[in-house]
């Protein structure tokens, strides 16, 4: 096979798009030829093992439609780096990326996205804790099923919580929440940071933060101080929302925290008798909501009850019914926020392990 056919060969797959950057692969893409044999080598920088299929298919696509290639063979590479965190901060010591889940104000479902955003980051290969930060309403012990207290270590570390495979630990199981209620703002961050700081995580590629709703003293001071690699805001689809989303983009701007991008959650109503899913607030809402506030839209959520159900009860929908249309909708997430964190600047102080996984 001549020269000329392995660069048109390259050329082709270097200007396929990858979904989740929205960018060409460019030299993330390898081609050799043995006559009309193509071997075919991919390195991605995010988790993604539920899209290695399709990727496959998208290469052989593009290689085969003319006949030019017989048989192609396709390994993917899948290597998670740190990235880099506020000046003056430290990385959190076993974890890779902080990754906080925010929201302009309470009740949008903040805390079932960032649930179920972890679980769906773990089942695309990669290692997950949840950092339950949310101080006057934390919900992940009962999202995440936990029960007991944590344990600590002889040098009075807390070891986090295991739930669903993931790393958790929550204010809810180290502090009395109606206490917690009634604490001022300096209180309720020292609490938190003594909580962030104490907590012995073990080889995390990210950790998800459920920070409190809103974006007063409490979640600015929690924005400034946890070394965050990326922010995602969650919001709901009605109009007034557009207000809450800049506000929550202000504060992560101002402590310079990218932030990744924006979740619509209730876009739709999907009936629970005959499962037709309606736009209730009317269609493309989330694009414009994400437009307007110079984000890009990560996915949209629907209103689903047993969405609601499942996480209410222990076992969020990604973790009891990973084949559900909606877990599917979290796992797209999960891919698009790994992979545009992975658009921004590494860090360099730490080394993570290689994960490589070959198809
Ligand atoms: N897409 C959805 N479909 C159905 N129910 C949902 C959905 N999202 C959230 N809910 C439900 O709405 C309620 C509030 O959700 P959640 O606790 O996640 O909100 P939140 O924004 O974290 O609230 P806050 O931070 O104010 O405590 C929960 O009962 C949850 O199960």
């Amino acid at each position: 096979m001549s020269d000329a056919l392995q660069s048109e060969l390259q050329a082709r797959l270097s200007a396929l798009v990858d979904p989740h950057t929205g960018q060409p692969f460019a030299e993330q893409i390898r081609l050799s030829l043995r006559g009309d044999r193509a071997a075919v080598r991919v390195q991605l920088s995010y988790p993604a093992a539920g899209w290695h299929a399709a990727l496959v298919e998208m290469i052989e696509g593009a290689l085969c439609h003319d006949g030019q290639v017989s048989a192609v063979t396709v390994e993917i590479d899948t290597e998670l780096v740190a990235h880099a965190v506020q000046d003056g901060l430290s990385p959190l010591p076993g974890v890779g990326n902080v990754i906080a889940v925010a929201s302009g104000k309470g009740g949008v479902g903040k805390s079932t996205v960032a649930a179920n955003l972890a679980l769906a980051l773990q089942a695309e290969g990669a290692r997950v804790g949840v950092l339950d930060a949310d101080i006057y309403g934390p919900s992940q012990p009962r999202m995440l099923g936990l029960e007991g207290k944590p344990q600590t270590t002889p040098d009075r570390r807390i070891l986090p919580m295991r739930a669903h495979g993931l790393q958790v630990m929550s204010i809810g199981v180290l502090v009395q929440v109606d206490q917690a209620m009634i604490w001022r703002g300096p209180m309720a961050t020292q609490a938190l940071q003594q909580m962030v700081s104490e907590t012995q995580w073990s080889d995390l590629d990210y950790l998800i933060v459920d920070l409190p709703p809103g974006t007063g003293d409490i979640q600015l001071t929690l924005a400034q101080r946890i070394p965050v690699a990326g922010a995602v805001t969650v919001t709901t689809p009605q109009d007034v929302a557009v207000d809450d989303v800049r506000r929550s983009v202000a504060m992560f701007n101002k402590v310079r925290v990218p932030v990744l991008g924006l979740i619509e959650n209730m876009s739709t109503h999907v009936c629970s008798n005959c499962g037709h899913e309606e736009a209730i607030f009317g269609r493309g809402g989330g694009q414009r909501m994400a437009e307007e506030a110079g984000l890009s839209l990560l996915g949209e959520i629907p209103l689903d009850a047993g969405l609601g159900r499942s996480t209410d009860t222990g076992a969020p929908i990604v973790a009891a019914d990973p084949e559900h249309p909606v877990a599917q909708r979290f796992r797209d997430i999960a891919r698009r926020v790994g992979a545009r964190l992975s658009l921004q600047a590494r860090n360099q102080t730490i080394r993570m392990p290689k994960i490589r996984i070959v198809e």
